[in-house]
């Protein structure tokens, strides 16, 4: 047995016995699958296989392993090591376990049987037919499978053996562990049943008598599934290869594992990354700002084109010349080196010396989240600061190890603390004060309240919520700021959740449960935490911030929710970009749009650190172009991406007509007029929300096709801002009962749709 200097030693303890021979060629006495896996981890750790590695469940084994079993040459050290313990894996299955020797010369692996021993114990503990399992068993599976295949007919069984047989090759073909084995061998698992019934057939015509002999003996087991499971590779591997073949270009094409090496520049560089974390309104984003500003040049992401708009004018104002670039809009302002951009333009090409990442715990966010994770690991800059809650700091961490980036972590306290009022509003508007603002969860409530407070107090409301343009989000909040008017208290979504800088005194919500599309559930602990966090900021009139619930009943879980840690992120999101799409659309050439979607979320494979992002949304909008002809691939990925309320129908048409213009070459046009003048009722007001949004949709898709195909740009700039004044107007005087957007919808269904607050509020105050 040659050992060369640089050989390394695997004893796998065999219950005192010591097995000496060539690898394939003894026959080695059984284990328990237990003592088999526990043999592989020590054996793994001896190589320096951090505990990631340690291979417990075959399954992993063999998606190490795969690609090197067919002819591949491993190059290095580490892949001729995982190439060797393929074996390893393959005799763990059958049941054994040796002693390896590991040459790292390159020699074959020997294994060592002492067969003196074995003999020994072989007599003194094996029965006879144990000693026949044994026989079977040891079988090296590639042989087996030959001689399978190459036999004529198997032996006849009698009938009761026969039955068993069909069952034990029947169970194994409903394993749910092989069909998970069978992936990491590229067989997939819509797949499995077919390649599993082939095998079935071929099996029982060619199964000879001690084969049959051991499964009928162990019958449908667990056993009979490991055994059979190597004979089943050898023979999908002989039968199915441009099956095989075609399944691995589909999973190579759709890896999304180890995004870090998606930026090489990135990586190239040695980046400062300064995690500024902390609660709300403990000056985070000041500080990361006051870095931005001194820089010779950078760039600030921000989550919401409000925000990225505020800073804009911020620098500004500060005399730190800046531009705007957000989905929309580009302001360039001259001789300017900085950018206040929207986190989903952020250009990874261009070279920074500060970058600024705010919100950055948005790295969660089921939608949204790549964006940031794709800023994190992608922009080239110097001086890279988060800001953001504690939630993602450890994965934070674990994403700069990964790209070999220095971390500094800067953590923040509240200026002041968020002191709750026990005493709530007790379920009366009527005990709104100035400085309120009251959050609720959806439009109707928010107009509902409004309406409440301004009929039966002397108290004037301004209104922010998500579907209102950033524009007259600002001007809302400029009116509710500003103290010489009558505006003294705010009605706003979660959307005032992030960014704006408020005079509130006291966030008051109005419930703490929130429809998710599908049910009602408890607003999250880190949302509560996030828009109760927006009283009292530092610099405002009101510095000492309060919060309550105007229901009693809602205080218990406010306070449950403030005074939770914040949860630990486990996983943030990630999405291919177009060529990633572009290259797995080369496997499946003739599906749509929207079913490579579908494919591609199917068979993608991520690290443990990332999730695929929600892309419900992309595929609506994929699924309603799929009548558009004569759109590209990156047409169609470009279209889905333009900013459109789904559930909006009059929105998804102009898109419709957009792309339907654009396909044809066309100068795409607006068609649509300018309203008369500010709302008078809620479904004006809809129509101007309608409106609004989708010229926000006409100039981002002038921003990311060609500009002669939207030559109206302009125009629809200049529309959007007239629109937004509109809305603003409306908003001032809006005193009417909300409406819905999806109009014409049965009655019982909207009243599972819509969130029933008890409607005595109103009721109550009006008697
Ligand atoms: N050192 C400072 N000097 C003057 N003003 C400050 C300072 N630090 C923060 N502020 C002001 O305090 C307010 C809150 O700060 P900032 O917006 O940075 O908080 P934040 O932690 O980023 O909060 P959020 O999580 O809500 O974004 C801002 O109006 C900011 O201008
Ligand atoms: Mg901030």
């Amino acid at each position: 047995m040659a050992r060369g200097p640089t050989s390394r030693f695997l004893a796998l303890p065999l219950k005192g016995r010591r097995l000496f021979s060539k690898w394939f060629s003894g026959s080695y006495p059984p284990l328990s699958s237990a003592t088999i896996s526990n043999n592989i981890s020590n054996a793994l750790s001896q190589f320096g296989f951090s505990s990631s590695h340690r291979f417990s469940s075959s399954f992993s084994l063999y998606q190490q392993f795969h690609g090197v079993s067919r002819g591949f040459q491993p190059q290095n050290s580490l892949v001729r090591e995982i190439y060797r313990f393929k074996f390893i894996a393959l005799w763990g299955i059958n049941g054994y376990s040796v002693l390896i020797e590991h040459e790292n010369s390159g020699s074959d692996i020997i294994s060592s049987v002492d067969e003196k021993d074995t003999e020994a114990n072989s007599e003194k503990s094996d029965t006879s037919i144990v000693f026949d399992h044994k026989l079977v068993t040891s079988r090296n599976p590639t042989l087996l499978y030959q001689e399978l295949r190459d036999s004529e007919m198997g032996d006849k069984q009698t009938k009761s053996d026969w039955q068993v047989l069909v069952d034990v090759i029947r169970s194994f073909a409903r394993s749910g562990w092989a069909c998970d084995q069978a992936l990491a061998l590229y067989i997939s698992g819509s797949y499995f049943p077919t390649a599993a019934k082939k095998f079935r057939a071929f099996f029982l015509k060619k199964c000879p008598d001690n084969v049959a002999k051991y499964l009928i003996s162990v019958g449908p087991s667990e056993e009979a599934h490991k055994f059979l499971f190597p004979i089943f590779v050898e023979f999908c591997l002989d039968e199915f290869p441009n099956e095989i073949k075609r399944f691995q270009g589909l999973v190579e094409s759709a890896d999304l594992t180890k995004p870090h090496t998606w930026f090489p520049f990135a990586r190239a560089m040695k980046r400062k990354i300064v995690y500024h974390c902390g609660p709300t309104n403990s000056g985070k984003t000041y500080n990361a700002l006051q870095r931005f500003m001194e820089a010779k040049k950078g760039v600030y992401c921000s989550p919401l084109r409000l925000l990225a708009m505020e800073v804009f004018d911020k620098v500004n104002s500060l005399g730190v010349y800046c531009s705007l670039h957000t989905g929309q809009e580009k302001k360039i302002v001259p001789f300017s080196n900085h950018v206040a951009c929207t986190v989903e333009m952020v250009s990874t090409d261009e070279l920074y010396d500060v970058a600024v990442i705010d919100e950055i715990q948005m790295m969660a966010d089921p939608y949204r989240g790549y964006a940031w994770s794709r800023a994190l690991l992608g922009l080239k800059a110097d001086e890279i600061h988060l800001c953001g809650d504690p939630s993602v700091l450890k994965i934070v961490r674990k994403i700069c190890a990964d790209t070999g980036d220095e971390l500094i972590e800067n953590h923040y306290q509240r200026f002041k603390p968020l002191v709750v009022e026990a005493k709530t509003l007790m379920g009366d508007l009527r005990n709104v004060l100035p400085g309120d603002c009251i959050v609720a969860f959806s439009r109707r409530e928010i107009f509902e309240v409004k309406m409440a407070i301004e009929k039966f107090t002397k108290h004037h409301c301004c209104v922010i919520y998500g579907a209102l343009p950033p524009e007259t989000r600002r001007q809302q909040a400029n009116l509710f700021n500003d103290q010489n008017n009558e505006y003294d208290v705010l009605v706003a979504s979660d959307a005032v959740g992030m960014g704006l800088n408020l005079n509130i005194r006291r966030v008051v919500f109005y419930g703490l449960t929130k429809y998710n599309g599908n049910k009602m559930v408890p607003v999250a602990a880190s949302q509560v935490k996030q828009i109760a966090g927006r009283a009292g900021r530092r610099g405002s009139i009101y510095p000492d911030g309060l919060t309550t619930t105007l229901h009693m009943d809602d205080l218990n879980y406010l306070i449950e929710c403030l005074q939770q840690h914040f949860d630990e992120v486990k996983r943030v999101g990630l999405f291919p970009f177009f060529e990633q799409v572009e290259l797995f659309s080369g496997q499946l050439p003739n599906v749509t749009f929207c079913q490579l979607l579908d494919k591609f979320g199917e068979n993608s494979r991520l690290d443990g650190s990332y999730f695929l992002c929600r892309h419900d949304h992309i595929k609506k909008v994929a699924q309603m172009l799929e009548k558009v002809q004569g759109l590209s691939l990156e047409d169609r990925f470009n279209f889905c991406f333009a900013p459109v309320n789904v559930r909006d129908p009059k929105a998804m048409y102009h898109l419709l007509r957009f792309a339907s213009s654009y396909s044809q070459n066309l100068p795409v046009s607006i068609a649509m007029g300018m309203p008369k003048g500010s709302a008078r009722n809620d479904s004006e007001l809809l129509d101007l929300e309608t409106k609004h949004l989708v010229l926000s949709m006409y100039l981002w898709l002038s921003r990311h096709f060609k500009e002669e195909t939207f030559p109206y740009a302009q125009k629809a700039a200049d529309m959007a801002t007239s629109i937004a004044d509109l809305l603003g107007q409306s908003l001032a005087k809006a005193c009417w009962k909300p409406e819905t957007r999806q109009a014409g919808r049965p009655k019982d269904k909207m009243k599972e749709q819509v969130f029933q607050r008890p409607r005595s509020l109103i009721k109550a105050v009006i008697k």
